[in-house]
């Protein structure tokens, strides 16, 4: 029986007239750490916006955990809401919560623990994302961008999700700081069986934590495969991404 925790199959979805994804599937596997990626304004953040239940499809089907997000009781969505963790683009945090408030903003909203149970969590996500305590009182405005993300990280992690969803996680970070990153939800994803579905540009990030890479082109998925895989390909979007001067330089520093 297959594993999969994430299945679209012929997913149609449209902003008026224009058509950005036609009978698009795609597969995520338990435990797999997959990478999505797509020229700019091929339609990555659209899927993801799809899956997760911010954009109604047009058509075909968004299956999370086996239940069809079209067919989900209330009890459903909530159960799904729990089990997965989302860190947006700019990390989308609370700009007037503190940093450990933030981080347990989901605790607080879907637990009923004690308040001192729900702090001693929270101080544990963020010891897990690599920040010191002396962060917790911080506010969004006072973190670097790298900071911004792990808050972001913690937040998402914060009731212990099997499925998590990152856009674009490293993007706006200098290069160690992202290969600190990438290290991060590699071991995450090892450790705790993490699930992730991960939009990016970054080739080094691909080469260097992802499973398996989906690459969105011409309103499908045209490949789901292992970057080496993709090295072989013909379609000329993923030779010329994998196989131009930046994806060269990547697989020579590897
Ligand atoms: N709310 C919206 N209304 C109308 N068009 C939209 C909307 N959201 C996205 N689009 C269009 O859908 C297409 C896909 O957008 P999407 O944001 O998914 O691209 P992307 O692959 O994530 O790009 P990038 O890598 O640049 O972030 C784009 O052409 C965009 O203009």
């Amino acid at each position: 029986m297959s594993d999969a925790v994430v299945e679209v199959s012929g997913l149609r979805s449209q902003f008026g007239e224009r058509v950005i994804h036609d009978d698009l599937d795609l597969t995520v596997e338990r435990g797999e750490v997959l990478g999505v990626v797509g020229g700019s304004g091929s339609g990555k953040t659209v899927l993801l916006n799809s899956i997760i239940g911010l954009k109604e499809p047009e058509g075909g089907t968004v299956k999370l955990f086996g239940h069809d997000r079209a067919e989900l009781t209330k009890a459903q969505a909530a159960d799904i809401e729990r089990r997965t963790g989302i860190l947006f683009q700019q990390g989308a945090l609370f700009s007037s919560l503190s940093v450990i408030d933030n981080v347990a903003s989901p605790l607080v909203e879907h637990t009923r623990l004690p308040k001192d149970v729900i702090r001693e969590l929270a101080e544990m996500k963020i010891a897990m994302v690599g920040l010191k305590p002396e962060s917790h009182h911080l506010k969004p405005a006072e973190l670097s961008g790298g900071m911004r993300k792990r808050v972001g990280l913690a937040r998402a992690l914060a009731l212990d999700p099997e499925l998590l969803f990152l856009d674009e996680p490293t993007a706006g970070l200098d290069p160690i700081g992202a290969g600190a990153f990438d290290d991060l939800i590699r071991q995450l994803s090892d450790d705790l069986g993490l699930t992730v579905f991960m939009i990016t540009h970054d080739l080094d990030t691909l080469y260097a934590i992802t499973d398996k890479v989906a690459v969105v082109a011409d309103k499908r998925i045209v490949a789901k495969a292992t970057v080496q895989e993709l090295e072989q390909s013909d379609h000329p979007w993923i030779r010329e991404y994998f196989l131009g001067p930046r994806g060269r330089a990547v697989r020579k520093a590897a």
